[in-house]
């Protein structure tokens, strides 16, 4: 047997595509673009890749893009500084500080300052409430993207049993709460999670967002299991001596067993951006007054 590829990159296209007709809409009735303002500080270069994809993305979809560079050095009063003149720029809808943050800053402290309406991360402790007690907020990209994935491949996920690896503020918590949203069986492993080829065998779905290379292997994988990698590990390549990137799954003997999986790269990654775009155009339209019909995105 093997797995179907379930393409994030085309998916994300399309949601892409579908976010710029809207945001093309939204600037005809309001006569301004919907705006994202990204911060970066220091010069960790994955970020810095990230951030640059994230503006050009924004540009193509018909929004506005505010890019804040600070320098590594920067204090955390003189960001919470600035994420408070954003919170007040009516030009801006969206806000994305990049994490990781240097650690002499409080990733808290500068979560806790952005405008909850203006958090299209969804990291803000009044969205984590929101999501976690069936209000409507800001629901974390990645997560986001990923129960699209899933929806686009099974259907409704009801009654079926999904193992979360992972449970981290930004995709694991909030991805268990997506599916139990769903009426999944929901089970969350960890780090001190004991057996974890046994948890993961029950699993009808797979969402791995550990940050280690190729650690779940196929034969953990109850066969024809829909597998949802979110792990960006950069790996030297034995083979090449060159880098390459690979996620959390073990893509090779994974794809032997699975019913579906998502690539590294080519699969939940693009789906993080394409959501940010589209949780931005929603707060646009939530800021200006202007509706947006429930399912139009
Ligand atoms: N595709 C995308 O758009 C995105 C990808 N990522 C990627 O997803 C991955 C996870 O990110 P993030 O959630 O931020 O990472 P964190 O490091 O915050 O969390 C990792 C989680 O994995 C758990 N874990 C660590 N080791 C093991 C183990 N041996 N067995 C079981 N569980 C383990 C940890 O458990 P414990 O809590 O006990 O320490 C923790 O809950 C990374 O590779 C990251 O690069 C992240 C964001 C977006
Ligand atoms: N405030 C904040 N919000 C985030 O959403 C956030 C963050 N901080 N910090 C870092 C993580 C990571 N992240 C990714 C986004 C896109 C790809 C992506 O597009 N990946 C491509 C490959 C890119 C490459 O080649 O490096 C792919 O998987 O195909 C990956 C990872 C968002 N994050």
């Amino acid at each position: 047997m093997s797995a179907e590829i379930i393409d994030g990159k085309a998916f994300a296209a399309g949601l892409r595509s579908r976010v710029g007709a809207l945001a093309g809409a939204f600037e005809k009735a309001t006569g301004r673009k919907a705006g994202l303002a990204v911060v970066l500080v220091g010069e960790d270069p994955a970020s810095q890749v990230y951030v640059r994809s994230k503006g050009k993305a924004t540009l193509e979809a018909g929004m506005e893009s505010f890019e804040h560079r600070l320098p590594d050095d920067t204090s955390e009063a003189d960001l919470v500084a600035l994420v408070r003149s954003l919170n007040a720029d009516p030009a801006v809808d969206g806000i994305l500080v990049q994490l990781p943050l240097p650690k002499h800053i409080d990733e808290n402290a500068v979560i806790a300052a952005i405008d909850p309406d203006k958090d299209v991360d969804g990291f803000h402790p009044v969205n984590a409430g929101r999501l976690a007690t069936g209000l409507h907020g800001f629901v974390p990209c990645t997560p986001l993207g990923c129960i699209m994935l899933l929806k686009d491949r099974l259907g409704d996920l009801s009654g079926l049993d999904a193992v979360v690896i992972g449970r981290s503020n930004i995709v694991g918590k909030p991805m268990a709460q997506l599916l139990l949203k769903e009426s999944c069986t929901v089970t969350i492993a960890h780090s001190r999670t004991r057996d974890l080829a046994d948890v993961v065998r029950r699993a009808d779905i797979v969402v791995a967002a550990v940050g280690r290379p190729q650690m779940i292997r196929g034969d953990w994988l109850k066969p024809g299991a829909t597998v949802i990698d979110v792990g960006i590990n950069r790996i030297m390549d034995t083979e090449t001596a060159k880098g390459r990137l690979v996620g959390d799954v073990d893509f090779d003997s994974a794809a032997k067993v699975a019913g579906a999986i998502t690539p590294v790269p080519g699969g939940v990654g693009p789906m993080t951006i394409a959501v940010l775009l589209r949780n931005t155009l929603v707060a646009a339209h939530r800021l200006a007054g202007v509706p947006l019909a429930k399912d139009a995105i």
